[in-house]
């Protein structure tokens, strides 16, 4: 079985994706870099970016991670917050620790292309 079945598929997707980006929007550390992203946007690409990470369907038509991230000077400070945020989320839905482990490497694996290193 997949991560992304394991998880609870897609309406777990979507209940993770919109509690993280609420969490996001209220973290002083990193609220700043959406404020002129249009939302909706970038809720229904992020969480088809997620399924296909999860190893779920692969609709995702979206930027490549580096491209995506290249210009706002990330910091190691920044992706820690996101990745903070979407454990706390899996947490609070009832995730299992082994299968929040496996999406924060999953997350690390893109790190060197998120901060454009
Ligand atoms: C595991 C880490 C991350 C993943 C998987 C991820 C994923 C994505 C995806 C799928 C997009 C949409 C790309 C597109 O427009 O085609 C995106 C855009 C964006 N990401 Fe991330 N991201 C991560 C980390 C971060 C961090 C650390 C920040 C800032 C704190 C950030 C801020 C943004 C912003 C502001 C956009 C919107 C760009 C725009 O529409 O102008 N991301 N990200």
């Amino acid at each position: 079985m997949s991560l992304f079945e394991r998880i609870g598929g897609a309406p777990a997707v979507d209940a993770a994706v919109d509690i993280f980006y609420r969490k996001v929007l209220t973290d002083d550390r990193i609220s700043h870099f959406f404020d002129s992203v249009d939302m909706d946007a970038q809720i229904a690409k992020q969480k088809a970016f997620l399924t296909m990470a999860f190893g779920g369907p692969n609709n995702y038509s979206g930027k490549d991670m580096r491209e995506a991230h290249k210009h706002m000077n990330l910091t190691e400070e920044h992706f820690n917050a996101v990745v903070e945020n979407l454990a706390a989320t899996l947490t609070e839905l009832g995730v299992k620790e082994d299968d929040i482990n496996e999406i924060a490497g999953i997350a690390i694996s893109v790190k060197d292309d998120i901060l454009n290193k």
